[in-house]
């Protein structure tokens, strides 16, 4: 991985520039920077409102900016046509915090279906691919038959991820991945993620509030405040940042647990 002082804008697989994104008089982004780097972990942190999924949001297409632009592959993501737009959105996965699973259809149909709608496969076609990526998510194969109405937990999420995967994406979303998980099944997605992003040279934009996952898989944290990046580095150097919230965080009771419980894997890297 290239240091973070090495790298410049141009390096960026996604660039944020100038993002200012508002809700009638409340302003929540202003004049915002980004960018994320090819091959990182970036984890995206910020007290409660200061618009970290709105952020993911507006870099998916799900949020149109008030101003500002977003390039994604080089490419405008704001000024695409549809067609662009749609082979922009083939390269990436997107994991929302609640799973946005379908109801009323299995496991192995709901992966199916970005295949058969997006690379127009055949349903067994579909339903073959979809499999592998079940196993990829570390699930049972028998999950596949489930509904999400009858997974726990940690299965939606992994059954969620199954089908971010599904379409062999460049670029991972994840929306607070590990809220709701009990700590060792937060810890198993966290490692989860860090193969995959290994195994399949992903670049994963992760929003989250979970100290663990910041210490033991992001490359680097930026910090969400006052309308802006406050600061995007490495731990050590956000860590070090002249900040309210960032003390309160990295340096309250769970911070200093956190960077305990990771010392030894850093220390064996
Ligand atoms: N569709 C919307 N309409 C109006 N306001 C919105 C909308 N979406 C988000 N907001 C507001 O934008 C602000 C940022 O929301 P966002 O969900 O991005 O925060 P967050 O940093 O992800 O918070 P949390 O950590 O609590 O999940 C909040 O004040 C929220 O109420």
């Amino acid at each position: 991985m290239v240091a973070p002082s090495a790298r410049s804008g141009s390096d960026a697989i996604i660039q944020v520039r100038n993002l200012t994104n508002q809700f009638g008089a409340h302003v929540v982004h202003k004049n915002l920077n980004l960018d994320v780097y090819r091959g990182e972990i970036l984890g995206v942190v910020g007290g409660s409102g200061t618009g970290k999924s709105v952020l993911l949001r507006s870099i998916v297409g799900l949020q149109k900016p008030a101003q500002g632009t977003v390039h994604i592959f080089g490419q405008d993501a704001l000024a695409a046509s549809p067609d662009q737009r749609s082979a922009m959105e083939r390269r990436f996965g997107v994991l929302f915090q609640s799973g946005a699973l379908f109801s009323s259809l299995t496991v192995t149909e709901n992966i199916a279906m970005p295949l058969m709608e997006h690379a127009g496969m055949s349903r067994p076609e579909a339903e073959h691919l979809a499999g592998l990526k079940i196993a990829l998510a570390g699930l049972r194969a028998e999950a596949g038959q489930q509904y999400p109405a009858s997974l726990s937990g940690g299965m939606v999420k992994r059954a969620a991820l199954a089908r971010a995967l599904a379409l062999d994406p460049e670029i991972l979303f994840l929306d607070e991945p590990t809220a709701g998980l009990d700590p060792i099944g937060a810890g198993a997605f966290d490692q989860l993620i860090l193969t995959l992003r290994d195994a399949l040279g992903l670049t994963v934009f992760l929003v989250t509030h979970d100290l663990d996952t910041l210490y033991t898989i992001c490359d680097r944290v930026a910090v969400l405040s006052d309308k802006k990046v406050l600061v995007a580095d490495t731990l050590q150097v956000v860590e070090a940042a002249d900040d309210a919230w960032v003390h309160d965080y990295f340096h309250g009771p769970r911070g200093r647990a956190a960077q305990k419980a990771a010392k030894p894997a850093q220390e064996s890297k």
